[in-house]
């Protein structure tokens, strides 16, 4: 991370008066508000910040954290012998809360994050039943959209007797509604967070309003892509402004890392570390490409780590993404370094791989620390 020397100057303001309002860092710096504002959303963007109100990470402090995107009904069906296509095969059937925004959400807040989540659900039975539990779970839901006259979303995937994806439709027409006037009333839900998750579920408008806010209001996004059809949605938003649009951070596995940059990319790492340099030169800080049971690559301006997957008796891998993620954020947030936060993430996608749930009620700050204890040879 390279500042200048009037971000610098800034930031050393800040460390004397936290509480110093625009006005007066102006005044001290000899400049205008509106450059003071400039440099504080360049040192939020570049790490140095945690967000407007001018916060500096510190060990231990307490964050908040805000999650926009889709929220699902999961139902995973599993046949209970090798699949025959065009026929009905007998088999077993489980509903979870899910969707990709909310179950960071929910991981979160099993990691004791204070969270809240922007999202939209249908005036249904179903609606009222993922608000409660999610709302039981710990997460924020005061800010959830009901939309009138569309249905709760869902995705339904059929699992082979292996546990293997067969397929899965997500059917999530009611994520339109989460409008860019929708994200403009619920401005000030992001004002201070320390970090926003977009997830690939929101409409192009929505998420080039929500980068834009976000940037405006001083505050670090991470970008999870959910799938590649949905991970083009940023490459599109931002080829109109990626100066201003760029999140700080993605997460896309090695086929959503190819539909951001229009290319198919090899998972090797060589291959893998080219398409994390473009991300940074389009100005994403922080790229994170997930790779199954190869582990992940991390990509930072300090510099490049591989990390292992961690071993695990696979019950369903849906929603290990999003606990990876999750507890990322979580360590970050509790002043981690990048690579540490990453190992983390590593345990709980181990932990939510043995889980049938989408989001594994065993997840917590103290089964990710045995989880990792276990793990070290
Ligand atoms: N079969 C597996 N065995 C052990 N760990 C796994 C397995 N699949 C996934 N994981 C763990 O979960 C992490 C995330 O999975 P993956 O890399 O497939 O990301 P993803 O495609 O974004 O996941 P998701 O299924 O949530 O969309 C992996 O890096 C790994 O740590
Ligand atoms: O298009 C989508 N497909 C799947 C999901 C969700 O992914 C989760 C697993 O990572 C799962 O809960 C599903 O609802 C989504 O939010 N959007």
């Amino acid at each position: 991370m390279t500042l200048t020397e009037t971000e610098t100057a800034l930031l050393n303001l800040i460390r004397d008066a936290p509480l110093a309002s625009p006005a007066e860092l102006a005044r001290r710096l000899g400049t205008s508000r509106a450059a003071v504002n400039v440099h504080v959303s360049a040192l939020v963007r570049k790490g140095a910040l945690l967000g407007r109100g001018y916060v500096l990470p510190a060990e231990g402090q307490s964050q908040r954290l805000v999650v926009v995107g889709g929220m699902n009904m999961d139902v995973k069906a599993q046949t209970t012998a090798q699949a025959i296509a065009g026929t009905s095969n007998p088999g077993v059937t489980l509903q979870a809360p899910g969707g990709v925004a909310r179950n960071v959400a929910e991981n979160l807040a099993r990691l004791g994050i204070a969270v809240s989540l922007i999202s939209v659900v249908g005036r249904d039975d179903l609606g009222d039943r993922l608000l409660r539990d999610t709302a039981a779970a710990g997460v924020d839901v005061r800010h959830v959209l009901r939309a009138e006259g569309l249905a709760t979303g869902t995705y339904t995937a059929v699992l082979g007797k292996d546990r293997e994806l067969l397929v899965a439709v997500a059917s999530m027409d009611v994520t339109e509604a989460l409008t860019p006037a929708a994200l403009q009333e619920r401005r000030n839900v992001l004002r201070g967070a320390a970090w926003v998750v977009a997830d690939g579920n929101l409409s192009r408008p929505a998420l080039a309003h929500l980068l834009a806010l976000s940037a405006e209001l001083g505050v670090r996004v991470v970008f999870e892509p959910v799938s590649s059809p949905k991970a083009a949605r940023l490459r599109e938003v931002m080829a109109v402004d990626n100066k201003r649009l760029a999140p700080f951070a993605v997460t896309p596995n090695v086929l959503e890392l190819g539909a951001l940059l229009d290319r198919e990319f090899p998972d090797e790492p060589q291959a893998l570390l080219r398409g994390a340099s473009e991300l940074h030169a389009l100005g994403v800080s922080l790229v994170w490409i997930r790779r199954g049971t190869l582990g992940s690559l991390l990509s930072t301006s300090e510099g490049v780590h591989e990390l292992p997957a961690l071993p695990a008796s696979v019950r369903d891998v849906t929603g290990a993404g999003d606990a990876m993620l999750a507890a990322f954020l979580a360590a970050l947030a509790a002043g981690h370094a990048p690579l540490d936060a990453a190992r983390q993430g590593h345990a709980a996608a181990a932990i939510t791989v043995e889980s049938e749930h989408t989001v594994s009620p065993l997840l917590s700050p103290s089964t990710i620390q045995d989880r990792l204890q276990n793990a070290t040879p």
